[in-house]
């Protein structure tokens, strides 16, 4: 429950709402406990005007409410015939329902509807959070696991602070009222009547109980089924591929199976619940009749009235008493879900702007000085005393076998991580000390797997510039040559790529987000292993577009591609997390080392 502490900010900020929404639950429950008493008096009064053979009339009380005491009142004075009483009576119990009925819509106006708000709220919190947070985060926890924090986890909240909240309050308003008016009109009868609901809230919550340790279980397994088929349809290519849909379907029918006896078990418990209530209110209502039946019968001092008026509310009690066990439960899943949602916004961002951090303009000077670099998940050493200094405008290509840390270098360089000892420096600032938006705006940098958005092209390159227009876009376009590409595409600029629409090439994809990084015109280009799908006259065509689009720029290509090298300034040739060689295209060919021999393998390769 402390956990729900932390909605404290939301209700203090839609506290007007909330303090309307409470007066209006009051409002409704006041009309609610009218009713019966106007019904108690009308019975009474068909009584003691009939004069019922045998009757022994109870001395007149005056336990009802002031309204309704003021309302007898005025009947009484205006000398009225009975029928006419009868039907003033059941106009003002009618008249009493809809205002009844009135409050409950504003109650439900405002509440429901500040539950609305505190969920926007809530999903931009936790969606400005996932925002700050760092690569490793991402690499720590699962998609599914993120979605349904923000959708799942807040929807859960939200049944706290709407439905669970306004029938909390109203159950407490109306319990307190009727209890009120009974107490006022036989404490002992009200003693009996009430004595069965203790049992009946004890039965509640321990059935309530095991209804949220089953439903916790089955909402584990419906986790489990909904990643396997999320799984199932990412990798439909591959599961189609190796004819392995019989077993995935089977995998998927164990879990389906399971799911259903979860599912089954819950319902029995499930419907113990209401059968059980039924009963309770039932009796309760038969110990009205029974015990003040006999009462009357004795003598006593009540009357048909006080009996029918209990019955009224005992029934009243009926729906908010059924609601106690299914408001606790709303309680303790938003409570479990609130700690998630916790847990998550306590994260803080591994990478954040120091207080220091000054905003530069970086002319694309970078120092690596004994850098060691392990990835913090896995603890793989992935740079070791790693040196290397770039001066601004200087053309460099790493290469190397897969693993050797190339990309940890360009991570690095986006302070996607920082270092885990020695110097990174830019124009002579450590990174850590540079305004981080402003070292990423100022880079352009294609990832390995360009990831396009489900949206037009145009929209999709104009992301890396936001305000960019159709021309620099066109202009990026043919600087990483798929401008042609694109306008042979039914839409050319306007077509929708990705889930909902076209599906481009890998070559195209990897061109695509080239554009988007070259749009940017920034003073460092990083190009990680993005041609890997495109063939070799165009990796030329765009190395030779590109070429000039580079003068007085810092370029960074990370390749596996060992010709169209002989243009860069320098080619670096990483190995197990180290610089084995580097130099020019014609030095490491004279040197006859590492570069040398995987530039003929990969001749011979194409020979072959
Ligand atoms: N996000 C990560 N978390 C943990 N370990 C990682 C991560 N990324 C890379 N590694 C590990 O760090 C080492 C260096 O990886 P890196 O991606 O820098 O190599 P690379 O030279 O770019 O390889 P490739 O040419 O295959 O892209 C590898 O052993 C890899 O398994």
């Amino acid at each position: 429950m402390k956990h729900l502490g932390a909605l404290r900010k939301y209700f203090w900020k839609y506290r007007h709402r909330l303090s309307i929404g409470i007066l209006f639950i009051l409002i409704s429950n006041y009309f609610g406990v009218l009713a019966p008493q106007v019904t108690g008096y009308i019975v009474d009064k068909v009584q003691r005007s009939l004069h019922l053979a045998g009757y022994q009339h109870p001395p007149k009380h005056k336990s009802y409410d002031t309204f309704v005491q003021y309302f007898i009142q005025k009947i009484e004075s205006i000398q009225l015939s009975l029928p006419a009483i009868v039907a003033i009576c059941g106009i003002t119990i009618l008249v009493l329902a809809l205002l009844r009925g009135l409050f409950m819509f504003f109650m439900r106006q405002t509440i429901i509807v500040m539950s609305r708000h505190i969920e926007y709220d809530q999903k931009n919190e936790v969606y400005a959070h996932y925002q700050q947070l760092d690569v490793n985060f991402y690499k720590q926890n699962s998609v599914g696991d993120l979605m349904s924090r923000i959708a799942e986890d807040v929807s859960r909240v939200r049944m706290f602070t709407g439905p669970a909240i306004m029938y909390l309050i109203n159950l407490l308003a109306l319990i307190s009222m009727t209890v009120f008016f009974m107490i006022k009109r036989s404490p002992i009868l009200t003693l009996y009547v009430l004595a069965p609901l203790p049992i009946l809230a004890i039965i509640i919550y321990t059935v309530n109980n095991i209804i949220h340790k089953k439903s916790e279980e089955l909402q584990a397994t419906l986790a489990s089924l909904t990643v396997n088929a999320q799984q199932s349809y990412s990798g439909i290519r591959v599961i189609k591929s190796f004819v392995q849909e019989g077993a995935m379907f089977d995998f998927f029918e164990r879990n389906s199976e399971k799911y259903r006896k979860e599912a089954v078990t819950l319902a029995k418990i499930e419907a113990l619940y209401f059968p059980s209530m039924s009963f309770f209110i039932g009796l309760s209502t038969l110990l009205t009749i029974m015990i003040g039946g006999l009462a009357y019968i004795n003598g006593e001092a009540i009357g048909l009235d006080t009996i029918v008026e209990f019955v009224i509310y005992i029934n009243m009690l009926t729906f908010p008493v059924s609601a106690i066990g299914w408001t606790a439960s709303m309680i303790q899943r938003a409570a479990s879900s609130q700690k998630r949602l916790n847990e998550f916004l306590q994260t803080k961002p591994a990478i954040a702007n120091a207080f220091t951090a000054e905003v530069i303009e970086w002319k694309g000077q970078i120092q690596f000085e004994n850098v060691d670099f392990v990835y913090p998940n896995t603890g793989i050493h992935a740079l070791k005393n790693f040196s290397l200094e770039i001066k601004p405008g200087e053309r460099v290509a790493i290469v190397g076998r897969t693993g050797s840390g190339k990309t940890t270098i360009a991570q690095l360089l986006l302070r996607l991580y920082d270092v885990s000892s020695g110097k990174l420096q830019i124009d002579g600032h450590d990174i850590k000390h540079v305004d981080l938006a402003a070292l990423r705006s100022q880079t352009s940098y294609v990832p390995q797997d360009g990831f396009l958005f489900s949206d037009t092209i145009e929209n999709n390159i104009s992301f890396g510039l936001p305000g960019a227009n159709l021309e620099d876009v066109e202009n990026a376009a043919q600087l990483a040559s798929v401008h042609k590409d694109i306008m042979a595409l039914p839409s050319n600029y306007q077509t929708v790529v990705g889930e909902r629409g076209v599906t481009l090439s890998g070559g195209q994809k990897q061109r695509v987000s080239i554009a988007r990084a070259l749009v940017k015109n920034t003073s460092v280009l990083i190009l990680d292993d993005c041609l890997s799908a495109v063939d070799a006259r165009t990796e030329k065509e765009i190395f030779h577009n590109i070429e000039t689009y580079m003068a007085g720029r810092t370029a960074i290509v990370i390749t596996h591609k060992l010709t169209n090298l002989s243009g860069f300034d320098r080619i670096v040739v990483m190995n197990n997390g180290q610089i084995a060689e580097s130099g020019t295209h014609s030095a490491l060919m004279n040197q006859q080392g590492e570069f040398y021999e995987m530039y003929l393998k990969q001749q011979d390769g194409r020979n072959n």
